[in-house]
């Protein structure tokens, strides 16, 4: 999967506002949201997501736009592409993709659809005259880690010199890389327990661990009781509380890297296969995992391997070609037998079968997908993603259990091919859910050994480039903000301590003034408290509602060219929680320290204050969500000023956030 997921994270910088200086943050994923959620009956916290293949291919690309990048053709056929370019590489010698002009010009233009509608989405969610002051980030995952370093390379750079000619926001080259495993099971434990409300609660609450299923790869994050300081440790902390996760990332084992392994299993045991007979496309695959009347080519990417990797697939008693990791186009034919293709994707989750163990590892025994050492899940997971779209595939809600996925898979699969493939929307890899059915249940049960009770399928719309917009935004909010000296105050005093011993003070100067009868004059006008405590929380001055509600920005034109928030927004469906904001304290931030991904030395402190995360809600329109503190404030003064004595407060607690 070259482009599974190309995630652009577009993070306003700060827009320089005179004092203070505010910043907002934007995270693109993309999203359709609620509206069509509630054709599957998800509750309202489960939306829709569309990776980038539907967006680009399956969503309603501008016709001409689709025609002129040559969609239509792939749209209708998404292995033409790959089955077009089997064996070619970006980056043969001449620096083109499969070696000739033609094949580059279709390259860059497919690359283009891929991420013109990122970019045509982002502008729509973000004001004209913030373009300039947004960055955007572009960050790719495991699709991309496997490629030869060649191929990868030449991807980002294409991406980039895209950027430069298409988009009319903020990038640098350095922003357009590939992410680690880790760092995306990280993101996305982020994003999970931020849309939870788990994040930095007060007091601290469970937090769930993530499931992030992919093209390529999965990844494992959870908080864990024990302190291990091995490679997939990372400490967090939010505010006053401290995370220890544990957070790994399994290559080849998202949904298509599953399915193709499957073919190379299949292949294995065909004796007598010949190199010629593979390099010419003439094997035949009989499927057990595809619908009768199946027939097509399928470029099989495990199926050969460069001698570098740990003893390449021996096929028919032949050594495969030799030299570089390429594809191998095979004739797939469905031959369906749901034992037969339940035990084939046991033995795909069974990593020993991979390794050449003997004997192998019993998935019975112990989670057969874990290399030794890995810790083994521990919690509550959301299972999201791939898990998700599995679940959608089959129109199956969050609240059906992993017995159902195996029974709508098995249903599935008992439909003739021709009917089977109209009797879902239009979408990528139809073919392969027969084998994506057992697939997800067996990596769960036997792969991981996560309980059915211990897994909520969660939304769509919830991906790790949310936690990547988090961290960004914390970023360049705490530099907008001109925080280096906070933060050098911060390596030395814990921000939390700060926040107290101002607030203490504060009290004490107001008790002072009051005991000599001296009340300042805008004081004596009002009739208000001065410090409004939500009924709902004694614990913060600023209660901020949990899970935060990312808000569109859908700004209010006063027509006299000032922009607005909007007033009041509503919160969609949450529970008005006030965000943990510590003991009555006006912050907290997250920050990550001493993890692999940073040597604790130079302990990396991604942290935003939530005083400045205003009031954000996710409309239904997207998973736009941003945050601005300067926002924040008018959305406080919106959100509060239901009536007089609220608009006091909050300017009071206004005045105090601006301390
Ligand atoms: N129909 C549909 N399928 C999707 C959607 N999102 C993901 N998928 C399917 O799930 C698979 C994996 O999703 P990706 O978004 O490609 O995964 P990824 O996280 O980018 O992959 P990695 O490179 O491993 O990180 C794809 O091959 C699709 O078949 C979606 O919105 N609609
Ligand atoms: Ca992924």
């Amino acid at each position: 999967m070259v482009f599974s997921r190309i995630a652009e994270v577009i993070s306003a910088a700060s827009s320089r506002i005179s004092a203070p200086q505010s910043s907002t943050a934007l995270s693109a994923g993309l999203s359709t949201e609620a509206s069509s959620a509630h054709q599957f009956g998800f509750p309202n916290n489960l939306r829709l997501s569309s990776s980038l293949q539907d967006f680009s291919t399956y969503r309603q690309l501008d016709s001409e736009e689709a025609v002129g990048l040559g969609y239509d053709r792939y749209a209708k056929q998404p292995n033409l592409l790959q089955r077009e370019n089997a064996g070619s590489s970006f980056s043969k010698e001449k620096g083109l993709p499969g070696g000739t002009p033609f094949m580059c010009r279709k390259w860059l233009r497919v690359f283009m659809a891929a991420i013109k509608p990122l970019l045509q989405w982002a502008e729509k969610q973000i004001p004209e005259h913030a373009h300039k002051t947004t960055s955007l980030f572009i960050y790719a995952t495991a699709g991309v880690r496997r490629l030869p370093t060649s191929d990868s390379k030449w991807l980002l750079d294409n991406a980039w010199s895209i950027l430069k000619k298409n988009s009319p926001f903020l990038c640098q080259r350095d922003w357009v890389k590939i992410i680690s495993g880790t760092e995306e099971a990280y993101y996305g434990w982020t994003a999970l327990n931020y849309r939870t409300g788990m994040l930095g609660a007060i007091p601290k609450k469970e937090t769930f661990g993530s499931l992030d299923l992919g093209g390529s790869s999965l990844q494992v994050t959870f908080e864990s009781k024990e302190h291990m300081h091995n490679e997939t440790n990372l400490n967090l902390r939010i505010g006053a509380v401290n995370h220890h996760l544990s957070a790994y990332s399994l290559s080849g084992y998202g949904l298509n890297d599953a399915f193709d392994k499957s073919v190379v299993k299949l292949l294995k045991r065909i004796p007598n296969v010949t190199t010629s007979d593979l390099v010419n496309g003439k094997v035949e695959i009989k499927h057990p995992c595809l619908q009768s009347g199946y027939k097509e080519q399928y470029v099989c990417s495990h199926c050969a391997s460069s001698p570098a990797e740990n003893g390449s697939p021996v096929v028919g008693g032949k050594k495969l070609v030799k030299g570089r990791k390429s594809g191998t186009t095979v004739q797939l034919t469905g031959a369906p037998n749901w034992e037969e293709c339940s035990a084939l994707a046991k033995t795909v989750v069974n990593l020993s079968e991979w390794l050449n163990i003997s004997p192998g590892v019993d998935c019975d025994m112990q989670p057969c997908a874990l290399p030794d050492g890995l810790p083994r899940p521990f919690g509550q997971f959301y299972a999201i993603s791939g898990f998700f779209v599995v679940y959608r595939f089959f129109n199956l809600t969050s609240e059906a259990s992993l017995d159902d996925v195996l029974e709508k898979g098995r249903e599935f699969c008992e439909k003739t091919w021709d009917i089977a493939r109209v009797s879902v929307p239009p979408q990528p890899f139809i073919e392969q859910y027969c084998f994506r059915s057992p697939y997800v249940v067996l990596l769960l049960r036997e792969g991981l050994h996560i309980t059915d009770k211990n897994i909520i399928v969660g939304s769509g719309s919830i991906t790790w480039t949310l936690g990547v917009a988090l961290l960004e935004a914390g970023k360049t909010f705490s530099t907008s903000w001109g925080l280096h000296s906070y933060e050098i105050l911060r390596m030395k005093i814990n921000p939390v301590i700060l926040i107290v011993v101002f607030l203490i003070s504060f009290i004490f100067l107001v008790c002072a003034l009051s005991c000599v009868n001296w009340t300042p004059r805008f004081f004596r006008r009002s009739y208000l408290p001065l410090f409004k405590h939500n009924s709902t929380s004694t614990s913060s001055v600023l209660n901020i509602p949990s899970p935060f509600r990312f808000k569109r920005w859908s700004p209010i034109n006063s027509g006299d060219g000032r922009v607005k928030m909007p007033l009041s927004p509503t919160v969609v469906g949450s529970q008005q929680r006030p965000f943990g904001l510590g003991h009555g304290l006006g912050g907290s931030s997250i920050e990550l320290v001493e993890s692999p991904l940073y040597p604790s030395t130079s302990s990396v402190s991604h942290s935003f204050s939530s005083n400045n995360l205003g009031q954000m809600q996710f409309d239904s329109g997207g998973m736009a969500s941003f945050w601005s503190p300067h926002r924040s404030q008018m959305c406080l003064q919106s959100r509060r000023s239901q009536s007089r004595e609220d608009l006091s407060s909050s300017l009071a607690d206004a005045h105090l956030v601006k301390i």
